[in-house]
């Protein structure tokens, strides 16, 4: 996160940190809690890493040197990624993990509510959070960090991204003189906002060109248009 803010115990207890084997394990993406046994993050963090087994789930923490080997994890039962994610034009990048065991819930390890609608017309207070790096040039944070950020439409989003698609799965969000975004290490977390005393999931940290760059906005997986897949795939029964 770039210009953000130390978050603070409980702030954010949706929020997880993957980490991904890489030689030794290590914060790869972010991730959020939506019920005792799933995960919902980015598609693109399983490009090569694909095999469960690869992945440590930690909640519940605040700092990535809490997340060692004497730390608790949760393992991955299963890997679903969205059937028609395309990493060359960022769509559906989503991705929902299963746990091998179910998670416990306590003021630490909550879960986030998804939207009520495929497009919501109201949002008001909005965060970004995440141990990404604080600059382009920069290394993952230990101590969780969080941003307000702006929604802006897709039409003005489109007019800044002229190489680009922005297509309705997508929301952006950002400030036009940039300054505050997420950034490397961010993506798979959540993009939430408060709406009369709840917090919904509204995105998927997904990509930008940069990190907090003017006429730049962060662009973010829109998690209401897949509303229907998530719980296809996360009801019980
Ligand atoms: C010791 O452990 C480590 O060092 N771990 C570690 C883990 C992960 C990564 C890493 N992750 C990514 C995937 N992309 C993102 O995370 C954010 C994309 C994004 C989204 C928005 Cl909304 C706005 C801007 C950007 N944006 C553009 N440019 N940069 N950011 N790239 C890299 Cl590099 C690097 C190191």
């Amino acid at each position: 996160i770039v210009g953000g803010s130390t978050s603070s115990v409980r702030e954010w207890p949706w929020q997880v940190s993957l980490h991904g084997n890489v030689g030794s394990y290590r914060h790869m993406c972010g991730g959020s809690i939506i019920n005792k046994n799933w995960i919902v993050t980015a598609a693109h963090c399983f490009e090569r890493l694909k095999n469960p087994d690869d992945w440590h789930i930690y909640s519940g923490f605040l700092k990535q040197s809490e997340m060692n080997d004497d730390a608790p994890f949760f393992s991955v039962h299963t890997i679903i990624v969205h059937p028609q994610y395309c990493a060359i034009e960022h769509v559906y990048d989503i991705a929902l993990l299963k746990l091998q065991e179910p998670m416990y819930y306590t003021d630490y390890m909550l879960p986030i509510c998804l939207p009520e609608t495929k497009f919501e017309s109201n949002y008001e207070d909005c965060w970004v959070t995440g141990w990404g790096y604080t600059s382009e040039a920069g290394h993952v944070n230990n101590i969780l960090q969080k941003a307000s950020v702006p929604v802006i439409t897709n039409e003005d989003c489109q007019s800044y991204y002229k190489s680009y698609n922005i297509t309705e799965s997508m929301l952006c969000a950002g400030y036009k003189e940039g300054g505050i975004d997420a950034c490397k290490g961010d993506s798979g977390g959540p993009f939430v906002c408060q709406y009369e005393q709840t917090w919904y999931l509204q995105g998927i940290t997904s990509w930008g060109e940069g990190c907090a760059r003017p006429d730049r906005p962060g662009v973010y997986t829109r998690v209401g248009y897949f509303k229907d897949w998530i719980l296809k795939h996360t009801q019980p029964g």
